[in-house]
């Protein structure tokens, strides 16, 4: 296939990847919802439409933890901790238009798995020979972050903010080209095609705040990382926390969205109902970092009986081969061992891939004044979430009115002489403390914030750093005081 990569300015995290092969793209992009989709695919705008197929191939990813930063590595050598081999030479095909599962027991390495493919690993820790996409090799972590939305098992959702809100600040973080009404477009589309149309206006909730229920959460996590339409979409244990009917709808979703869009969709889930199964095109079994199965769910079913095992009425292929974990290994293992003495004997699909070496994503220019548009749009985000917490926003306001005034009264009769520039100075002084007492109290708030900011920052969310944005949110409260405080000061000390 004569595919090449091209990136578009139309944001900095976009790559859109053309293929001039279209024999198997059109067999995919006739395709649509499925039948029983409770779900309404809108026509994405223009630019969203222009990608093709994208088969991510993983090639013998073996990876091992790198403890030498550990502190415990730096403190004492003698203690260092044994490097652990997560994953062992790891292989599979993830194709466009199709799900993938990782599935495998608690351990087996299928987070570590995504992260890497995600592209949150170290420079140094990646092998650029192991992945590829559309048979060209990927360099590097930050390639593999452009190319592939990422969605974590925990959500980083605000609970003050609405669906449409939280949608929208997504699209302003990460489509920077686009007019307002286009990011607008594109956040009406989304939701449609998640099925959060009904949901738009309602806050996100969590475990105080009454919100949206587990699966339009899980939607709307989805919608935050695909807002940018990457080919590839990477999702940690999606229906983890759902109840079934939840964890079906979550999945036939992803099956409608990866068909829609020739999206390539690679998933972890522990086990997966029968319902779910019929949607996931190929599986990848892990264990202890092995892959033990790599491929449709009819040849597991084969392999299990070609092993003169039964597959029990009520167990899925998947289900009993978790519970047979351990011949299943060891028959890979012995596979495995015979393939090294007769490459000819491998039974399980392995495609040559042909690296080529000199691709080039190109990286596009990025306009500094962007720190600045990141940091008023956190800002604004931030402020609105004060705004929203009535408690404290009513305390904050009668605290820096009161404050002002009582401050102000204080110094009523200060003379415009040394005494009076020495008073206002003290006043000056005393009000700066009193004002960044007030602050501490927004920290709950900023805590919160905090963490949802470093995970958008590890996801690549916006250019600036996460220390940077945390510390630049910290100052609102401070200049909203200041915004009250210093006006009431000096009209409470007018003779
Ligand atoms: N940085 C690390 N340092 C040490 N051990 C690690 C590190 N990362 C992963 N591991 C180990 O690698 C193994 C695989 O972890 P991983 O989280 O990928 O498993 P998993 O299959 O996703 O498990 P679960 O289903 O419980 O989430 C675990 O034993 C884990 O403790």
């Amino acid at each position: 296939m004569a595919a090449f990569l091209h990136e578009e300015n139309l944001d900095d995290d976009t790559v859109i990847l053309y293929s001039t092969s279209n024999s198997n793209s059109n067999s995919n992009s006739d395709s649509t919802t499925p039948s029983s989709s409770s779900f309404y695919l809108s026509s994405p705008p223009a630019p969203f439409q222009s990608q093709k197929n994208y088969k991510l191939t993983v090639t013998n990813l073996s990876y091992t933890t790198d403890q030498s930063s550990t502190l415990a590595s730096l403190c004492c050598q003698e203690k260092k901790p044994k490097p652990t081999n997560v994953l062992k030479s790891v292989s599979f095909v993830a194709r466009s238009s199709e799900i993938l599962a990782v599935v495998g027991p608690s351990g087996a390495g299928k987070s570590t798995l995504l992260r890497i493919i995600s592209g949150r690993i170290r420079n140094k820790e990646f092998d650029p020979k192991t992945i590829s996409l559309n048979d060209r090799p990927i360099t590097s972590p930050t390639q593999l972050r452009r190319i592939c939305g990422y969605v974590a098992q925990e959500d980083n959702l605000l609970p003050l903010l609405t669906v449409k809100e939280t949608l929208m600040f997504s699209a302003k973080f990460r489509l920077r080209r686009m007019s307002l009404k286009e990011k607008e477009e594109r956040v009406e589309s989304l939701m449609h095609e998640l099925g959060l149309v009904h949901v738009a206006n309602s806050f996100v909730g969590d475990e105080e705040t009454r919100g949206i229920s587990g699966g339009e959460r899980k939607r709307v996590s989805i919608g935050i990382d695909v807002i940018h339409d990457p080919p590839i979409l990477l999702l940690d244990e999606p229906t983890s926390g759902l109840d079934s009917t939840s964890a079906f709808q979550v999945i036939e979703l992803l099956s409608s969205m990866a068909r829609a869009k020739q999206r390539t969709i690679v998933l972890t889930i522990h086990q997966p109902s029968y319902r779910i199964l019929q949607y996931i095109s190929s599986f990848l079994l892990l264990s202890h970092g092995l892959n033990v199965h790599n491929g449709s769910l009819e040849s597991l079913e084969d392999t299990i009986t070609d092993m003169g095992l039964k597959i029990p009425v009520q167990l899925n292929a998947i289900e009993f081969a978790m519970e047979i974990i351990k011949p299943l290994e060891d028959s890979k293992k012995y596979m495995l061992a015979k393939e090294k003495e007769s490459p000819s004997y491998a039974i399980w699909s392995r495609k040559e891939v042909k690296f080529q070496q000199d691709i080039n994503i190109q990286q596009t220019d990025y306009w500094y004044g962007w720190r600045f548009l990141e940091v008023m749009l956190l800002s604004i985000r931030f402020w609105k979430i004060i705004y929203r917490t009535k408690q404290l926003f009513l305390a904050r306001t009668v605290q820096a009115l009161v404050g002002g005034f009582g401050l102000g009264s204080v110094f009523l009769k200060v003379k415009m002489d040394e005494d009076g520039v020495a008073g206002r100075l003290g006043l000056f002084a005393f009000s700066l403390s009193f004002l960044l007492s007030s602050t501490v109290e927004a920290l709950p708030i900023y805590l919160q914030e905090r963490r949802v900011l470093m995970k958008e920052a590890s996801r690549g969310a916006y250019k600036i750093s996460s220390y940077m944005a945390a510390n630049t949110i910290i100052f609102v409260p401070f200049l909203f005081a200041v915004a009250l405080t210093f006006p009431s000061l000096f009209i409470g000390s007018l003779d």
